[in-house]
């Protein structure tokens, strides 16, 4: 079997978990789904599953007039997969024969190898003109009431069109290191942005840790932290450590909290990498104890705000686990405040864009903690306008802004600070 059938067949096998049993790409990916392949097909792999997970409202139109009846799910993948391709350009020849040839060997659906052929060679035809005519893809019901209730319909219509586009590459600089060599673009909030899509671990400065891969909205937080040399930072939920590298980068006295052994074990990695220092803890935030200057939180979440690197979520997802989440993120950030010095401060912030995990969690502390009040530190940080800034003092950030830069993750993120008494 060559390389690229290699991959459309691990696309079609990936795009089963997420559509069939609700995993996220990610998991698929942790669990080894793609460990056999050698770099480039897996990263061939990823690009088809995205690709396909980002129009599969595209694809599921364009096949609708090709499918009398329905189809298994594998096979309903592969012609998927075929479709997007087509659609985007790819030799039909090629395309369309792997995709019989892969149909032909499955051990149930083999008989099927007919339908695939004669349904893709339609798609070859004439699905590339009806493609360019197909409005942007809309996030499922679940997810696009409640966020058209939280921005409006005009905004829910460009969020969309921002998860189409999907996401540049964002690196944080080292403080002190020369990133001119990269040819990035510096945005006004201070990463640098690459549009083309690159190998991380080729580009110059990776080997040397003069940078970290951090989506420009992410590197927020700890900017508004605004860590002092000395200072002890307590990091809540910090791995793969994006954050946790700013604090340390800064000169403070950083303690990384994270339960996932996996995902420290990255941030061990990408501390060693960059020469900084933390210590580092596996173990449930909600277990911590001690007083610190300042507690950096980034609470578990629903994820909505990276939706343009995760075609996957909407799709493996149905909102059934948020109620969870938002009460699990209330019990954090009363915990994480307890661990706040008088005088010190908080910072919580989510990736997600719904508000019941974002503004309304900071409303409701702020009625519960008599000695707590939204700070103004985000007034000062380059690059911020001021009408991301939300009425209880946050900041509300979409994947929408910064459009002509080429947008950024929907993050939200507040500055908490304790009274001294
Ligand atoms: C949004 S990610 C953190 C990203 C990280 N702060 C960064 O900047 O790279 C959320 C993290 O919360 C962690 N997590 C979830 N529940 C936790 C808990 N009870 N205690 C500690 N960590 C937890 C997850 O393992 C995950 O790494």
């Amino acid at each position: 079997m060559s390389n690229a059938t290699q991959a459309r067949r691990r696309a079609i096998h990936l795009l089963d978990e997420v559509l069939g049993e609700g995993k996220l790409l990610s998991e698929c990916y942790a669990a080894g789904a793609l460990d056999k392949l050698p770099a480039e097909e897996r990263a061939r792999t990823q690009r088809l599953a995205t690709d396909t997970l980002r129009n599969l409202e595209r694809a599921d139109r364009i096949l609708q007039k090709h499918l009398k009846k329905a189809t298994p799910l594998t096979v309903h993948n592969a012609l998927r997969i075929g479709t997007v391709e087509l659609c985007q350009g790819g030799a039909a020849h090629g395309v369309v024969n792997e995709m019989v040839d892969i149909v032909s060997r499955h051990r149930r659906h083999g008989k099927l190898k007919g339908l695939v052929n004669a349904v893709l060679r339609k798609v070859a035809d004439h699905g590339p003109a009806e493609w360019a005519k197909l409005r942007v893809p809309r996030l499922p019901k679940w997810l696009r009431s409640p966020l058209s209730q939280a921005w409006g319909a005009p905004a829910m219509l460009q969020i969309e069109a921002a998860h189409l586009a999907g996401a540049p590459l964002d690196l944080s600089p080292k403080p002190g290191a020369d990133l001119a060599a990269l040819e990035a673009v510096l945005l006004p909030t201070g990463s640098y942005r690459i549009h083309n899509s690159v190998q991380v671990s080729g580009l110059p400065g990776f080997a040397t840790g003069d940078w970290w891969v951090q989506d420009a909205a992410a590197a927020l937080p700890a900017q508004i932290l605004a860590a002092k040399p000395g200072e002890s930072v307590l990091d809540l939920c910090a791995a793969p450590g994006g954050k946790t590298m700013q604090i340390a980068a800064a000169g403070a006295n950083v303690t990384a909290v994270d339960q996932s052994v996996g995902r420290m074990a990255r941030l061990s990695e990408n501390l060693e990498r960059t020469g900084l220092e933390a210590t580092v803890v596996v173990g449930d935030a909600l277990e911590q104890t001690g007083q610190y200057d300042a507690v950096l939180l980034d609470a578990p979440c629903s994820a909505t705000g990276t939706i343009r690197r995760h075609p996957d979520l909407p799709h493996a997802k149905d909102g059934s686990g948020f109620g969870a989440l938002i009460e699990l993120q209330a019990q954090m950030l009363a915990h994480a405040w307890s661990l706040v010095k008088p005088g010190g401060r908080l910072i919580y912030c989510t990736c997600s864009l719904l508000p019941d995990e974002g503004e309304c969690q900071v409303e409701d502390a702020l009625e519960m903690f008599p000695d707590m009040s939204v700070g103004d530190r985000i007034r000062d940080i380059a690059g911020i306008d001021p009408n991301w800034i939300t009425e209880e003092g946050g900041l509300r950030l979409r994947p929408d802004y910064w459009a002509d830069l080429g947008g950024m993750d929907g993050f939200y993120m507040a500055e908490l600070r304790k009274s001294t008494v």
